[in-house]
């Protein structure tokens, strides 16, 4: 059973499929999901995504920086929208990021995110990297090995890592395990390659996963064969 665990889960998570805003049947949902594994102590830090609001690469009538930007506080809006949620259905959470300074989001601070996992509470990291030109998948590897996570899952709308995007091709073959050096060569776009060759220097693992698939979250961490699972070697 992993103990601790950066869960990055995309924008869509809060809407839904292809919509966007955010959808309460959707967070209770979530909740539900987060409730039923830390009911076994285990650590969660979670790095979410902005697509329910904004991507930059969607906003075309601007330039890229200040788009990715507008992604980046996409992020924000995100995690103080489920904080408050969480809160109200009593999972103690903070939310952290170097992007902002409100009132409700603390700064990183390496020693006080192990306290904040041992007083129980969920961390929410906001705000991406802090850099346009990239995404929230790499920020979760970033984040994943600050923490010192034992392992990034990765929670989105496919069961896992096929030969080619299973949305587009319905031949598309799903690996149940992966090397790094493979996805990386393979180009399989499910991550963006920082992403992965960060968790390939820092030996951190990944786990992809169906996040729609009610029960998935805990069998991820228990370690029961579910997803696609990408390792050194
Ligand atoms: N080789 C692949 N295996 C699995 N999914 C892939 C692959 N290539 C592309 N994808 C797509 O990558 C997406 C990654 O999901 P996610 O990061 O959660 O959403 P988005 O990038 O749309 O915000 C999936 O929806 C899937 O359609
Ligand atoms: O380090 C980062 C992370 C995110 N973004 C911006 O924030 C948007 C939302 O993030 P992402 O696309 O990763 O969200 P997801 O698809 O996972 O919901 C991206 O499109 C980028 O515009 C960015 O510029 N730098």
């Amino acid at each position: 059973m992993y103990k601790r665990v950066l869960l990055k889960l995309s924008g869509e998570v809060l809407s839904g499929e292809g919509e966007k805003g955010f959808n309460i049947d959707k967070i209770i949902y979530l909740i539900n999901e987060l409730n039923s594994v830390l009911e076994y102590g285990t650590n969660i830090g979670i790095v979410i995504g902005a697509g329910n609001l904004f991507r930059g690469r969607e906003m075309k009538e601007l330039s890229p920086t200040i788009a990715d930007q507008i992604g980046m506080l996409g992020t924000v809006i995100n995690a103080l929208y489920l904080k408050d949620l969480f809160e109200k259905h009593g999972l103690r959470t903070v939310v952290v990021s170097q992007v902002t300074s409100l009132p409700s989001i603390r700064p990183i601070h390496y020693d006080d995110i192990n306290l904040y996992f041992d007083a129980g509470y969920l961390v929410i990291f906001a705000g991406g990297t802090s850099n346009p030109f990239f995404t929230t998948d790499t920020a979760a590897a970033l984040r994943a090995v600050e923490m010192k996570a034992d392992i990034l899952i990765k929670g989105t709308k496919v069961s896992g890592i096929f030969d080619k995007d299973p949305k587009k091709f319905e031949d598309a073959i799903k690996f149940d395990k992966l090397t790094f050096d493979d996805a990386i060569e393979k180009e399989l776009k499910i991550m963006d390659t920082e992403a992965f060759s960060i968790c390939r220097r820092y030996n951190m693992k990944i786990l992809v996963i169906d996040f729609f698939k009610k029960g998935n979250l805990l069998r991820a961490i228990r370690e029961e064969n579910v997803g696609t699972l990408v390792v050194p070697k």
